[in-house]
């Protein structure tokens, strides 16, 4: 069995890689950074350490490595005869593998089962993005799309921090994780992974996932930024910062619990694990890689617009998101592309202006106003 996996990074070699090579795939890593393919072709092995309650170290081997850039007909080749495609890149940068993903499809042997693909990004079916991708590359000579490959989406959850420099492959990771995936498409034919889940409705689980803990983790990452704090375990050990992060969930869960059915009781002992997951003292995680990327975060369908424009439209004044929203406005990561076209957007654009541009919220909806507010606070201080 055969998987090529798409992002040879930090989830990609402690997560996906590892559960697959568990699962007994072979594991070819399909990457654009030449050094770290270059590194993981070289070796036999990395290991990956589990910190926390019940550490462990894994060993990850039966794995090549290929760089997708420029070695692509090597990757289509491999897609060509492969069983699974996952990716761990990026939502941003599906539109970027999708090309290469979609010539690997059509190299297929006409009488092989269909290639299954699944997208493990952060966001909310973006298995579905992938496809659309692919689709828009898929010359219809080739004969169709949906009879050669199925796509399922997904929800992954393991904190996987960016890695100390001297650590070479090795990926230090919490011991907890998650794997949610749609069963539907497979038609009773789902891959084998032990340790993923499979469901008959993914909805909840994502955004139980999303609206949880990367709501509560991004919150804590500008929260702790602003605080002067440079690891999410020390803006978790900051009184203020837990509790601002608290109410944002308990925002967060009244809408899941309504919205979704989750019996509350449940849903607290979730946001309770989360906390706890957030505080670890073991892992390295920083408020910057968490925050990263704050435009893709305040995005409509994102950890923060979502929710809260979801209780926006229940009558609800999500004051505590409102919080969280105006801290990832202020957040002035110099080293973050993102960050720094957020800044200039807000002083470009008058606040209705950015409140559209940034949050994709249209205006008459009850969560405009309240964002323009905070956006016309915001430009006062870039
Ligand atoms: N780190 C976590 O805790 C975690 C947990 C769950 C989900 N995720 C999601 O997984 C995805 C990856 O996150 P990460 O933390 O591993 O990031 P990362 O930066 O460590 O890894 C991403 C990898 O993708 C590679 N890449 C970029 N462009 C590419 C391209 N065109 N083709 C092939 N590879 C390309 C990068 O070189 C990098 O190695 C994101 O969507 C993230 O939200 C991360
Ligand atoms: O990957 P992002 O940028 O969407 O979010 C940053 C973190 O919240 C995220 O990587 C978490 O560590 C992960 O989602 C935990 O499962």
């Amino acid at each position: 069995m055969k998987a090529v996996h798409f992002g040879a990074g930090n989830i990609g070699r402690g997560f996906v890689g590892l559960l697959l090579h568990d699962a007994g795939y072979e594991v070819v890593f399909a990457d654009v950074a030449d050094a770290l393919i270059t590194q993981l072709a070289a070796a036999d092995s990395y290991q990956v350490h589990e910190v926390g309650d019940n550490p462990a170290v894994r060993t990850v081997d039966n794995f090549r490595a290929l760089n997708s850039g420029t070695q692509e007909a090597d990757v289509v080749a491999e897609i060509a005869t492969a069983d699974i495609v996952t990716t761990a890149v990026g939502p941003h940068i599906l539109k970027f593998v999708a090309p290469v993903i979609a010539k690997g499809i059509a190299a297929r042997a006409a009488g092989l089962g269909p290639l299954q693909v699944m997208a493990c990004e952060n966001a909310i079916n973006a298995t579905d993005i992938l496809k659309s991708e692919v689709a828009a590359q898929w010359d219809p000579a080739a004969g169709s799309l949906d009879a050669a490959a199925v796509f399922a989406n997904t929800a992954v959850d393991r904190i996987v921090p960016n890695q100390e420099a001297g650590q070479g492959l090795d990926v230090t990771v919490e011991t907890f994780y998650e794997w949610v995936i749609d069963r539907t498409p497979f038609a009773g034919k789902e891959p084998v992974i032990p340790g993923a889940t499979f469901v008959d409705d993914l909805e909840p689980y994502i955004e139980r996932k999303l609206f949880t803990v990367n709501t509560g983790h991004a919150a804590a990452a500008y929260f702790g930024f602003e605080a002067g704090l440079g690891k999410i375990s020390e803006a978790m050990a900051d009184q203020d910062v837990a509790a601002d992060v608290r109410a944002v969930l308990d925002e967060t869960k009244e809408l899941l619990v309504a919205k979704h059915g989750f019996n509350r009781e449940e849903q607290e002992a979730y946001v309770e694990k989360i906390l706890g997951r957030f505080s670890n003292p073991h892992l390295p995680d920083t408020v910057t890689r968490v925050g990263r990327a704050p435009l893709r975060k305040l995005g409509r369908h994102e950890r923060f617009i979502g929710p809260a424009a979801e209780l926006a439209e229940r009558g609800i004044v999500p004051e505590a998101l409102l919080g969280a929203i105006a801290s990832a406005l202020r957040f002035n990561d110099p080293a973050d592309a993102e960050a720094v076209e957020l800044a200039k957007i807000l002083s470009a654009s008058t606040p209705d202006e950015a409140t559209e541009k940034i949050t994709g919220l249209a205006p008459g909806h009850p969560l405009f106003a309240p964002v323009s507010s905070l956006i016309e606070e915001a430009k006062a201080v870039v």
